[in-house]
């Protein structure tokens, strides 16, 4: 098994470290942030905005392509890619936390998911060959495996069962993927038992992936736990190959997953607090809807080059927000991702000059308001 990932730098002082993964559709500089598209689109920016914002690789998920339009439709365009207009790199998630957030939609075997669409109720079938089937399909450059995301809390019994069912899956996903070309990320599952956690990281490193991802986080648990885990078992993930925390995270957890030894992070917070009218800043978090900001005529952030914050004010931007206008999703979205895409910019230059510890300690200090 060759790695995908190669490592630039490591810091001197904490477990941060630079790389870069090589993917079909071009070469992605870690520690990266990826915008989530579900659907097919990062909800309310075109691929030419997600390009001047610096986005270097999204994300798009199985279960719902699969519902709809539909893997099949997707191929006959010549995959993802084309039918979306994006030419960059796309990881797509195998759609295992959608399936298991139907809850009692959803019914699983040793076989695999047997679920009701959310769309029309029909009765829906994947198992772990499905999802990579799919996700070849959609030709998507980083896949992962079906698994089985365990809720919080979860007892000890419940999280054996339920991870020992994600190692029998990610071995039987392994044999499924046979187009090389495509990366597979196998999924450490276990629940909040980091022995159950170290014991998935070997058997997933004796099938051998492209790439590790800590599943299973950010589902409830204190922020606390979720880091004392990720410390744990960041360091037991290969260091020659990407490490991936999915679904993380506030701009605080991406700092401290990075200072972890964490490669590559998702979430929907950037995208789906703008439609929220929420904002990040280099000083903290902004409401948009407050009155404060009627007639201001400052930017979001006075230190944000972003085509919003370049064009626009704040009273602008509430005023749309007000008016439930589309523009106001647009806006917002491009300056969250802006801030997330140039947080992990400044986080990679950082490591690059070993001074990471140092820019942590600056990044807190900055936060002022919340
Ligand atoms: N709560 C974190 C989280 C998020 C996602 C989803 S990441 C995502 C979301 C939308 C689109 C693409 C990827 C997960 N996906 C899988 N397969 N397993 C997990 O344990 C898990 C945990
Ligand atoms: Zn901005």
């Amino acid at each position: 098994m060759t790695s995908p990932f190669t490592l630039h730098s490591q810091a001197s002082d904490c477990a941060a470290r630079r790389g870069e993964v090589r993917t079909l559709h071009g070469t992605v500089q870690t520690p990266v942030f990826m915008p989530v598209g579900t659907q097919a689109t990062v909800k309310g920016v075109t691929p030419e905005n997600l390009k001047e914002l610096g986005a270097q690789i999204i994300l798009g998920n199985t279960y719902h392509l699969y519902i709809r339009p539909g893997h099949e439709l997707i191929r006959s365009f010549g995959g993802l890619h084309k039918f979306m207009n994006w030419d960059q790199p796309i990881l797509t998630d195998s759609g295992g936390f959608q399936i298991f957030s139907l809850k009692d939609l959803t019914k699983i075997t040793e076989e695999g998911a047997a679920f009701k669409s959310h769309l029309d109720g029909s009765k829906l079938f994947l198992s772990p060959e499905d999802a990579v089937a799919v996700q070849e399909a959609l030709g998507s450059d980083i896949m992962m495996c079906l698994d089985t995301c365990i809720p919080y809390p979860a007892t000890r019994e419940e999280a054996i069962a339920s991870t020992d069912l994600t190692g029998r899956w990610a071995k039987r996903s392994r044999a499924a993927h046979k187009e090389r070309g495509q990366l597979l990320f196998g999924i450490i599952q276990g629940g909040m038992y980091p022995d159950l956690r170290a014991k998935a990281v070997e058997e997933l490193v004796e099938v051998g992936f492209d790439g590790y991802a800590l599943g299973g986080l950010s589902v409830g648990e204190p922020a606390e736990l979720m880091m004392e885990i990720t410390e744990e078992i960041a360091a037991l993930m290969p260091a020659d190959y990407p490490r991936y925390l999915m679904g993380v995270g506030t701009p605080e957890n991406l700092v401290e997953a990075v200072y972890r030894g964490i490669d590559m992070f998702d979430c929907v917070m950037p995208t789906r607090n703008a439609r929220n009218g929420m904002l990040f800043t280099s000083s903290g978090r902004l409401v948009i809807k407050n009155a404060r900001h009627q007639d201001d005529q400052r930017p979001v952030d006075e230190e944000c080059d972003c085509y919003t914050c370049r064009h626009y004010s704040r009273a602008y931007l509430r005023h749309l927000f007000m008016a439930r206008e589309i523009l106001s999703s647009q806006l917002n979205t491009i300056h969250n991702l802006h801030y997330y895409v140039g947080l992990m910019a400044r986080i990679r230059k950082a490591i690059e000059e070993d001074r990471f510890a140092q820019f942590r300690q600056e990044f807190y200090a900055k936060r002022t308001v919340e």
